[in-house]
């Protein structure tokens, strides 16, 4: 399992653009740092197309902690370094994609902690949404608060049915930060709907995502949604793949640099918040509901 990204081919030596994810792809583990065995990941490559699935797993619910983000984080930048063209992000559950943030990590935790995990999660973020790799989010289960975040943040998102996709944020209380805003109003149809979704913390089901427009597509099955994912990386041409890039990156390249600007602010706004007694109290509260539902 603990296999470094290594033999995978330059994308410009590939041949053949459109082809099926199946025969050569290769699945391995993705490294946390050059040292140490990956414990929270698995990524796979089709060595024709040029295509990587990263594969979530940390169960029970890919909850975001800061080792699990540092993995997601590490494997896209060595991606782009291997030339790979696009990347498919999904999980190895069934019913959650990402349940976001782990709350549990940030119930009495001390400062370093926190910090740790803000900036993982702010490291994450701008690193998946300005790669140059064309990016699908297979939501197979609830992607909620962070987990909608590595959706939204995604340039395509294919979802299975019947699952929960939003952001809850202001429901407990917290204001959601700037870039996060910036991320679901870049891939909404409306910035009207987009205020609405934030400031009423409003979660979808995979059908009403669907028309809002926060997902793209729905699938009836991992396997379909594997193919419709691959299908949208192929639509690219290969002679089009730079040129896209520069423009994926252009368009988001404002968002970019007030995050770099607030980057600091967004971070003390979160540290003072969850230091708060009172939110302490009401995460204590919120995570005994979580576990009141068995
Ligand atoms: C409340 C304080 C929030 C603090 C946030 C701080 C700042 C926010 C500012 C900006 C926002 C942007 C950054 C993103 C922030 C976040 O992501 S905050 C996380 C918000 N996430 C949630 O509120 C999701 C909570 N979970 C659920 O709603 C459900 O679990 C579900 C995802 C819909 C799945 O439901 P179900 O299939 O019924 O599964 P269970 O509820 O039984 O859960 C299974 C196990 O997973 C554990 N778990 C679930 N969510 C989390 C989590 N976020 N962190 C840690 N653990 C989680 C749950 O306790 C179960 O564990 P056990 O089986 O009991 O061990």
């Amino acid at each position: 399992m603990a296999t470094r990204i290594i033999h995978l081919p330059k994308y410009s030596r590939l041949s053949c653009l459109v082809k099926p994810l199946t025969i050569s792809a290769r699945t391995f583990a993705t490294a946390t740092a050059s040292t140490n065995p990956p414990q929270f990941t698995t990524l796979s490559v089709d060595d024709r197309t040029g295509i990587a699935t990263l594969t979530l797993n940390r169960p029970p619910a890919n909850a975001l902690n800061a080792l699990f983000m540092g993995e997601i984080q590490r494997s896209i930048t060595d991606l782009e370094k291997e030339n790979c063209r696009g990347l498919i992000l999904t999980s190895s559950s069934q019913r959650i994609f990402s349940a976001g943030l782990d709350l549990k990590e940030c119930y009495k935790a001390d400062v370093a902690s926190l910090e740790g995990l803000w900036c993982a999660l702010q490291n994450l973020w701008r690193t998946l949404f300005s790669t140059p790799l064309i990016t699908v989010a297979l939501i197979n289960g609830h992607a909620i608060a962070g987990g909608c975040m590595l959706a939204v943040s995604s340039e395509y998102r294919i979802m299975l049915p019947n699952f929960k996709i939003g952001v809850n944020e202001t429901m407990v209380g917290l204001a959601v930060p700037s870039w996060l805003m910036d991320t679901y109003i870049n891939i909404m149809p409306s910035r009207r709907i987009a205020e609405w979704d934030l400031t009423s913390s409003r979660i979808y089901s995979s059908e009403s995502a669907l028309k809002a427009g926060l997902v793209d597509e729905l699938a009836s099955s991992k396997e379909e949604a594997l193919q419709k994912s691959a299908a949208f990386i192929d639509s690219f041409s290969k002679r089009t793949l730079m040129a896209r890039a520069i423009t994926k990156q252009q368009f988001r390249a404002e968002i970019l640099r007030n995050f770099e600007q607030n980057r600091q602010h967004d971070l003390d706004i979160y540290l003072s918040t969850m230091q708060k007694p009172s939110m302490q109290e009401f995460l204590g509260e919120y995570l005994q509901s979580l576990d009141a539902k068995k």
